[in-house]
């Protein structure tokens, strides 16, 4: 019986951060919800501390900030809120980063597929790739409600890997904070860190397999080598 062909490889990307610069989108939304609290506004910088596990934290974290931590009960209306003003705005100012259409043209033109995995909602990271017009490039675009279990649980990128047809043996994580390179790490996939999104540290500290500072270097050479360097250290 000939051999079972192998298995596309896969690039996965983490979206607030790293696939797209949603940072004046993500603040204006977030300030609208907190004022109907009558809650000062935050900050491009208070929003490294506050996204990473969606939504509904980053508003708890935003209301906490500002003095104010909520019942559980308070939290769904301006949930609500928030989702209904950045749905209504999508895509307002939320562009890709540099370089990222060239990079996912040079990666799919070479075989490659891509992914997105987020801890975003599900139904707004749809909306916002589908207004950017970036759909037909991912097999597969997960959130952080599609699963019972989200980034950094290693279940969220497995069942990215699984929804993509892709091979968690030939997959790579692409993120801008410490749910992706842990996500990588807890499912065993190599990890490229991008400096350029939320994370409130800096992210050689978080120890990813290889940091790129522009989307230039996001090459299938590139995953290549990381691929072979992850299954030696694995190997070891
Ligand atoms: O929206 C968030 O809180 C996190 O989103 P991300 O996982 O795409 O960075
Ligand atoms: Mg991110």
């Amino acid at each position: 019986m000939a051999p079972a062909p192998a298995r596309a490889t896969l690039v996965v990307f983490d979206l607030d951060g790293t696939l797209l610069d949603t940072h004046s989108d993500l603040v204006e939304s977030l300030n609208h919800t907190i004022a109907a609290l009558g809650l000062e506004p935050v900050s491009y910088d208070d929003l490294t501390h506050l996204v990473g596990q969606g939504a509904r934290v980053m508003i708890e974290r935003a209301c906490r900030l500002r003095g104010h931590p909520l019942e559980a009960d308070a939290l769904p209306p301006l949930v609500e809120r928030f989702v209904a003003h950045y749905a209504g705005n999508m895509p307002g100012r939320t562009e890709p980063y540099p370089g990222l259409v060239a990079a996912m043209d040079r990666l799919s033109s070479a075989g490659y597929r891509l992914a997105v995995c987020t801890n975003k909602m599900e139904s707004l990271a749809l909306g916002l790739i589908d207004k950017l017009d970036l759909t037909q490039y991912f097999d597969a675009i997960t959130g952080g409600d599609t699963f019972e279990y989200r980034k950094p649980d290693a279940r969220h990128l497995t069942g990215t890997v699984d929804r993509a047809g892709g091979d968690i043996a030939r997959t790579v994580m692409i993120g801008d904070s410490i749910n992706d390179i842990a996500v990588a790490k807890n499912a065993g996939v190599p990890s490229i860190a991008v400096p350029f999104g939320y994370s409130d540290v800096p992210v050689s500290s978080l120890d990813p397999d290889q940091i790129i500072m522009h989307f230039d270097e996001l090459t299938p050479e590139l995953v290549e080598r990381l691929l072979r360097e992850f299954a030696t250290k694995v190997a070891v």
